[in-house]
């Protein structure tokens, strides 16, 4: 596992922008995997501004989100479907048809919805490289605190923390979401390269759990320690728990080549 400490988060979306934006200039059908919440919105404001400065063209990649609430269709503000409208796809010129969720559609088996995302991703040649975020109590996608390692695309519980965290997104008399489908560990740890950002003093804890802590379901987001190809992009506050930080690597704005020292040149 690679982390990067950036001074602020600005700095983190920046470099995580310039992630994305390599292995969609290089490969010449990219797949993406795709974060929501709030961390990855700066990304994807960096990757607009890329877009409309003709920097990079999405015309030939194809992207598979981690999750998607059940309960809400897609038209609905709250759908992550709309927050991927909203972010980028529609200020990008990425094919719309070439965009996944893992949505469960009612009376369909969802079992076997989650084995179909499983091969639509497998069909597009796997992910090249996933975006992640990381939840307060170390989830990665929905993948809650006690989730198989081994587990794949299912439906999830979210946990109280989890709703607790990200009710301020719902207004009071809203219906939040207590399911959703997302893909499991064992479907993000197939990516070929993994880019997590983590941003904010509330991610502290989670933060020094993945790096440092056991390898263990109790911290969803250690699992990542098991892939060759993590990458973790931090801002200050992220970082704060963190000991012995000599065997992290510490950007400032003057280390702008970080990337090429630590091996952003890869052979997607
Ligand atoms: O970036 P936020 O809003 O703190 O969310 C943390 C994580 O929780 C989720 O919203 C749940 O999947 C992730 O998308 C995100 O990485």
């Amino acid at each position: 596992m690679q982390v990067i400490i950036f001074d602020n988060a600005q700095q983190v979306a920046e470099n995580a922008a310039e992630w994305v934006a390599e292995l969609i200039n290089k490969k010449s059908n990219p797949v993406i995997g795709l974060a929501t919440g709030s961390t990855p919105i700066s990304l994807y404001h960096e990757l607009v501004n890329k877009y409309k400065a003709g920097e990079l063209s999405f015309s030939n990649t194809t992207s598979f989100n981690l999750d998607e609430y059940l309960g809400i269709n897609e038209i609905n503000q709250q759908s992550y479907r709309h927050f991927m409208n909203e972010n980028l796809f529609n200020h990008v010129d990425i094919n719309k048809l070439k965009t996944f969720l893992p949505t469960c559609n009612q009376g369909e088996n969802p079992r076997e919805q989650g084995l179909d995302y499983e091969d639509k991703i497998a069909q597009a040649g796997g992910i090249d490289l996933q975006i992640l975020g990381i939840g307060a109590n170390g989830h990665i996608g929905f993948n809650e605190p006690t989730s198989s390692l081994a587990s794949r695309t299912r439906i999830k519980t979210l946990t109280q923390q989890t709703l607790n965290d990200n009710s301020r997104l719902f207004a009071a008399d809203e219906f939040q979401p207590t399911l959703a489908m997302t893909m499991g560990i064992a479907t993000i740890l197939d990516a070929r390269y993994v880019l997590l950002m983590a941003t904010g003093k509330s991610k502290a804890k989670a933060v020094k759990d993945m790096v440092t802590g056991p390898l263990s379901a109790v911290c969803p987001a250690s699992s990542l320690q098991l892939h060759e190809n993590a990458i973790v992009l931090l801002d200050k506050e992220a970082a704060s728990e963190l000991e012995d930080h000599e065997y992290y690597v510490w950007a400032d704005k003057q280390n702008v080549k970080i990337n090429q020292e630590f091996g952003l040149y890869h052979n997607y």
